[in-house]
């Protein structure tokens, strides 16, 4: 009798708690299908903003002036598009995540206690301003703190980036130890400049707490004085209560969000710094002149000039210097002259102080950027830069839609056919970082093949063979001899025998052309170029006779 009705009991329990179950089954469920979609769309939204920045950061970065890569060191802009877009996008998704969560609870509490007691609400309202107006200071104290951390931190990556990109440099000078000193230093302060930041976001949570615990005290204080009077009922003072409890935990939440939110704000800014910074020299826009009527006459007319980060200094002052259309002009003079400065300002790295520089009579401040330097100038410096990549694409990035054998046509023009096709890969060798897996030389003549491929009117060569030793140096002076026909082309040399057969020489002295002719008639002149032509001989014969390796300048 009693199992039949303590079944009977269990069975009525089953079925009086199935619909609720159900219910609550339902609502479990639901609350797993709004936490997978929450947590998803704000991990999806959280990397589409952080790859979003990144990519508009990189393509600020490409656009911005060289003077800019003067200014800026590689590790501090790396750590812009690294770290900071890493700061950033972790504080957004957290302050969004918490932050929301927290203030729909404020809100919704807020409206509960203001319907139990507005006098207690109204209270309590009028304390919070302070905590307003002093956490508004302590924020641009921490932001500020936030701030110098950051840079500090960018300083220490520069330090390692620089290490570790010119490894052979420090290995060749027995540096390691010095290196990680410096580099102990600098992180050693970041970590000091980051400490004093969560010393100050915790005093600021510390201060939260006792303000918010305060507030407790003071609400049954004044609950209870309340309830004396017989204004509310015990039951609204214990409702009030839990839901400023709540208000505090969400506040204190807040609070803890604050730091994280300083940070994002921070790396944010730093972001934004960049992209929102515009260059002087846009990258296109501008005249394009055809091909076929391109003659590549180059004009400097009264060009006054100085480095940004010199100002004041001026290299190039009142330089006037023509170069006929298909002439090879060498450029000579004492180191530090301003020789190179010359080819940087037709490139139009820099904007030129005074006058102007022309091609073809334009104004090269009114033809587009990326046509000159892509397709009108080729530049090839002392230290060709290679990427990682194979000699093809290495070649290519001259022209990125040239064929394969266009890319195979300018080595060969280049004398590179012959070693590139020497290696078992061939064309298709990779050649290490900065082309470390190949000699100079023939880093050089993939250099002068990657400019050839742009079939380029002005030819630009910057002291090309200066880092070689004698046997690449021909090897490399008999790819560029071919080159030169029918190219405008001027050429910047410190061994002034490899210019003696260049159309004009301009000898350049204290930022302006002091002396202007060919090979025999400077020499008969007798003045600064027969000078130094006299000093590199007496310098290559004492090489010679100790036997030494030719100095260059
Ligand atoms: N990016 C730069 N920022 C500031 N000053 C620079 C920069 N590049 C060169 N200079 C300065 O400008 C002057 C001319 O330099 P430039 O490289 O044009 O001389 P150069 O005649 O080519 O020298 P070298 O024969 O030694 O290569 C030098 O005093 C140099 O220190």
């Amino acid at each position: 009798m009693t199992a039949v009705m303590s079944g009977k009991i269990v069975e009525n329990f089953a079925l009086a708690i199935q619909a609720p179950a159900m219910k609550l089954v339902k609502l479990y469920l639901a609350q797993s299908v709004f936490t997978f979609a929450y947590i998803y769309m704000l991990s999806s939204v959280g990397e589409r903003v952080a790859a979003q920045l990144k990519k508009e950061l990189f393509a600020s970065i490409l656009r911005q002036d060289i003077s800019f890569f003067d200014k800026h060191r590689t590790g501090e802009i790396v750590n812009r598009l690294t770290t900071d877009i890493q700061d950033f996008k972790s504080s957004f998704k957290l302050c969004i995540s918490q932050g929301l969560r927290s203030f729909t609870q404020i809100v919704g509490c807020a409206a509960s206690i203001m319907f139990i007691s507005p006098q207690m609400t109204v209270g309590m309202l009028l304390v919070m301003p302070s905590i307003v107006v002093v956490g508004t200071i302590f924020g641009s104290v921490l932001r500020k703190f936030s701030r110098e951390a950051q840079i500090q931190i960018a300083q220490s990556t520069c330090v390692c980036e620089e290490a570790i990109s010119n490894m052979r440099t420090v290995r060749a000078f027995a540096m390691e130890s010095q290196e990680q000193e410096l580099f102990a230093r600098e992180t050693d302060l970041a970590c000091k400049l980051n400490e004093r930041l969560g010393l100050g976001i915790g005093l600021f949570q510390g201060g939260t707490n006792f303000f918010l615990n305060g507030l407790v005290l003071g609400t049954l204080w004044v609950g209870g004085k309340l309830i004396a009077s017989n204004q509310i009922e015990a039951g609204d003072l214990m409702a009030f209560l839990v839901a400023s409890q709540t208000i505090q935990r969400s506040v204190a939440q807040l609070s803890l969000l604050f730091g994280h939110l300083v940070r994002g704000l921070g790396a944010g800014a730093r972001v934004f710094e960049y992209i929102e910074l515009e260059p002087n020299v846009p990258l296109t826009g501008g005249k394009k002149i055809p091909y076929h009527s391109l003659f590549g006459d180059v004009s400097f007319e009264n060009v006054t000039f100085s480095y940004p980060t010199r100002e004041g200094q001026p290299v190039l002052k009142d330089f006037s210097l023509k170069v006929p259309a298909g002439k090879v002009i060498a450029i000579v003079g004492s180191s530090g002259g301003g020789k190179s400065t010359i080819a940087s300002l037709l490139e139009r790295f820099y904007e030129v102080d005074e006058g102007r520089i022309t091609l073809d009579d334009f104004d090269i401040r009114k033809l587009d950027p990326s046509w000159l330097r892509g397709r009108a100038i080729g530049f090839i410096n002392q230290e060709p830069v290679l990427f990682a990549t194979s000699i093809m694409e290495n070649i290519r990035y001259g022209r990125p839609n040239a064929t394969d054998l266009e890319v195979i046509a300018a080595a060969r023009l280049a004398n590179a056919d012959g070693f590139i096709n020497s290696f078992p890969l061939g064309y298709n060798t990779v050649v290490g970082e900065r082309g470390a897996t190949i000699s100079g030389g023939q880093k050089q003549r993939i250099a002068i093949a990657r400019a050839l491929l742009k079939n380029p009117s002005i030819l630009i060569l910057d002291e090309a063979t200066s880092a070689l030793d004698t046997e690449s140096e021909r090897i490399v002076q008999e790819a560029l001899d071919q080159v030169v026909h029918g190219r405008t082309t001027i050429v910047i040399a410190h061994r002034l025998s490899t210019i003696r057969n260049a159309d004009i020489i301009a000898v350049v002295a204290n930022g302006h052309v002091v002396e202007l002719g060919d090979d025999i008639s400077l020499r008969r002149k007798r003045g600064l170029y027969w000078t130094l032509v006299q000093q590199q001989e007496r310098q290559e014969l004492e090489d010679a006779t100790s036997n030494r390796p030719p100095q260059s300048g």
